[in-house]
């Protein structure tokens, strides 16, 4: 079930009681509807797996379940969990750092780390090993582990150095004491690092999916974690680190850094922040509308999803670089590498976030925020209108800034592509009755059906990158898939 289907919603307010399980715990409400037609069916689906062949998960509503299958259910979940708990992952790297250098390995097909003993059993299934796995390595494990990204699902795509650097300093630089980490690994990673040096003033607590990062953190700083439903895979123990490390005191202020897979769900993970804002308001005592500073790195064109879903939060102009992602980068664009369209949400000040001057970043006065080398103030629209990290053009006709690639089209009356086809070129209006004014999600005949409160499932925005032809588009969602 891909995230971009979109005749499939996600329904977050429901009265079902019994929401099924599968290995990545309670399950999501979704809601297919055919096109033209009022038909819906509703089902329950993983809310982490997005790939069939990886959580085969579907149940359709008030479908009654056999023992068999339930049976079944229950030892696929068995083989999905890594073979210890976090407890005997951490006894196993206490006995494994004993031992000489040359004796620990590490399985990248199994992402295990092996005693010499246990090595053979994978190299005569032909798996690739890292042999002598040093300390260094071991704190490293963003490096060490590889990375899941041709995985959908994990999309695991990774800082680059400046990136992780930029937000270490922007962290500080807002007296942030403690990071909660949502999906980012390498930002923990350096954050765990800072206090070899003994002038560590960041605390980190790491909550990912991946579970190879048990075998090399201890219960206290990482969380098996899913960031798509708020679920805890180490139960109450679990549960009690996070509330823990949330739970504010004098002295410690607490900051979330959220990167999750591009595909994912905007309104499950906007109400899965609602849910740590909230225990870090309820266990902190913060009743004078203090607000949980949130970073929140999604790609620019889904400004308008998230906006919708989060008030208060703007985005801002710091290209986020990433490690491998071939296409990625921070700095100018070459013929193969893009600049990066992966930007920050937050709720801070936009003017409190400074961005890096030495990159070309600049204090606009007018709009009292940082802005991209290439985003030029428009006197006409009263701001630096760029978001695709090109530089705007005002057009007179239309009143506003455009991209420079758009041309004004006299028989559409707005800025257009080159190739466009006059008339035609609008998104679709509403499936259900057709109107152009609103979408599925706000139509009044769709809202009657049911009081429940619906929330799109479609990744695609306005501001998305323009779409040619089918070849181009089916490489760009390979590429923009993370
Ligand atoms: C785009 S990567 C972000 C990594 C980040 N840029 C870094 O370098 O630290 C997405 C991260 O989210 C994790 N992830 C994927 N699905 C998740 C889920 N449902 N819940 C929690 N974490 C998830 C992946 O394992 C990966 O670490
Ligand atoms: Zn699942
Ligand atoms: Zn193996
Ligand atoms: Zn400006
Ligand atoms: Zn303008
Ligand atoms: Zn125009
Ligand atoms: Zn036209």
């Amino acid at each position: 079930m891909a995230a971009n289907v979109s005749n499939i919603d996600v329904i977050l307010k429901h009265d079902v009681i019994n929401v099924p399980e599968c290995p990545h715990g309670p399950t999501l409400l979704f809601e297919r509807y055919g096109k033209g037609d009022e038909t819906v069916k509703r089902f329950f689906a993983c809310s982490a797996f997005r790939d069939r062949k990886e959580c085969p998960f579907f149940q359709w509503e008030g479908e009654k379940v056999s023992e068999a299958k339930m049976h079944l259910r229950e030892k696929h979940n068995q083989v999905q969990q890594l073979p210890f708990s976090h407890e005997e992952c951490y006894n196993r790297l206490k006995k494994l750092k004993e031992l000489p250098v040359d004796q620990l390995s590490f399985c990248k097909k199994c992402g295990l780390l092996l005693f010499p003993e246990e090595t053979s059993n994978h190299e005569v299934k032909g798996h690739d090993i890292q042999f002598s796995v040093t300390s260094k390595m071991l704190n490293h494990p963003t490096e060490l582990f590889s990375p899941l990204d041709n995985n959908k699902t994990f999309a695991q795509y990774l800082f680059s150095k400046s990136a992780v650097d930029f937000l270490i300093k922007t962290l500080s630089d807002a007296d942030i004491t403690h990071v909660l980490c949502v999906g980012t690994p390498r930002l923990h990673e350096a954050i765990q690092n800072l206090s070899d040096d003994g002038t560590r003033s960041l605390s980190s607590l790491l909550l990912d999916l991946d579970h190879r990062y048990m075998q090399v953190y201890h219960d206290v700083v990482f969380c098996q974690y899913n960031m798509f439903n708020h679920h805890f895979f180490g139960g109450e123990k679990s549960k009690s680190v996070f509330h823990q490390f949330v739970k504010e005191e004098k002295g410690k202020t607490v900051a979330m850094v959220m990167d999750p897979p591009f595909g994912g769900m905007v309104e499950a993970l906007a109400a899965t922040m609602d849910k740590i804002v909230h225990t870090w308001k309820t266990l902190s005592n913060k009743s004078d509308g203090t607000q949980l500073p949130v970073f929140w790195i999604f790609p620019y064109f889904m400004e308008n999803r998230i906006t919708q879903c989060v008030q208060k939060f703007s985005m801002l102009d710091y290209k986020v670089a990433y490690d491998n992602h071939a296409l990625f980068t921070g700095g100018p664009m070459s013929k193969k590498k893009k600049r990066s369209p992966v930007r920050i949400f937050t709720n801070l000040p936009p003017d409190s976030v400074v961005l890096p001057l030495d990159q070309g970043y600049w204090f606009c006065q007018k709009c009292s925020r940082y802005s991209a080398p290439e985003n030029k103030h428009c006197e006409l629209c009263g701001v630096c209108p760029s978001k695709d990290g090109t530089t705007y053009v005002h057009c007179d006709k239309c009143g506003r800034c455009v991209k420079p690639s758009r041309f004004h089209c006299d028989s559409c009356g707005t800025c257009q592509q080159q190739d466009h086809r006059c008339g035609v070129s609008r998104p679709a209006g509403c499936h259900v009755c057709g109107s152009l004014e609103h979408k599925r999600r706000q139509c009044p005949r769709k809202l009657n059906l049911s009081s429940a409160e619906k929330s799109g499932r479609s990744i695609e925005d306005e501001d998305a990158p323009p779409k040619k032809r089918k070849k181009k588009r089916a490489r760009k969602k390979r590429n923009q898939e993370r």
